[in-house]
């Protein structure tokens, strides 16, 4: 089993590259560069993902998600959120928070 930690190492290299100068590296010239710059650059991914999946080559299927989860950490970084906010999210969607308020409602 792979380390999911690597979502929030990652978002700390990129949380630390806002105040690094915009020539220093390629997560700090784009953060510099604004919403725009990531968007495009998510929507690049998105579609290189999606050339992948139709080309059924399952290795760069994954070469090109990291590509497009990357570049997603570096849009939530512009946002002031976290890996931690959409892993949540999911949490919440799996039905385990719902469950737990509908029982605490219940005992009330
Ligand atoms: N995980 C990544 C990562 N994945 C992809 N990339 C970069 O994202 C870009 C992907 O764009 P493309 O596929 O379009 O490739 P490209 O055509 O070379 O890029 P452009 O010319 O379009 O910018 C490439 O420049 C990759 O180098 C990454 N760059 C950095 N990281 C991580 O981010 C950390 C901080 O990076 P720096 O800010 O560069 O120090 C690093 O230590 C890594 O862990």
């Amino acid at each position: 089993m792979t380390d999911i930690n690597i979502l929030r190492r990652l978002a700390e290299t990129i949380e630390a590259r806002k105040s690094a100068d915009a020539n220093s590296s390629y997560v700090a010239k784009l953060l510099h560069g604004g919403q725009d710059k990531i968007l495009k650059k998510i929507a690049e991914e998105s579609a290189e993902t999606l050339m992948a999946s139709k080309d059924g080559n399952t290795d760069q299927v994954v070469y090109e998600t990291a590509d497009l989860w990357f570049h997603c950490l570096i849009l939530l970084a512009h946002h002031g959120l976290t890996p931690d906010d959409v892993l949540r999210e999911l949490e919440r969607r799996e039905g385990v928070s719902g469950i737990v308020e509908k029982a605490s409602r219940k005992s009330d």
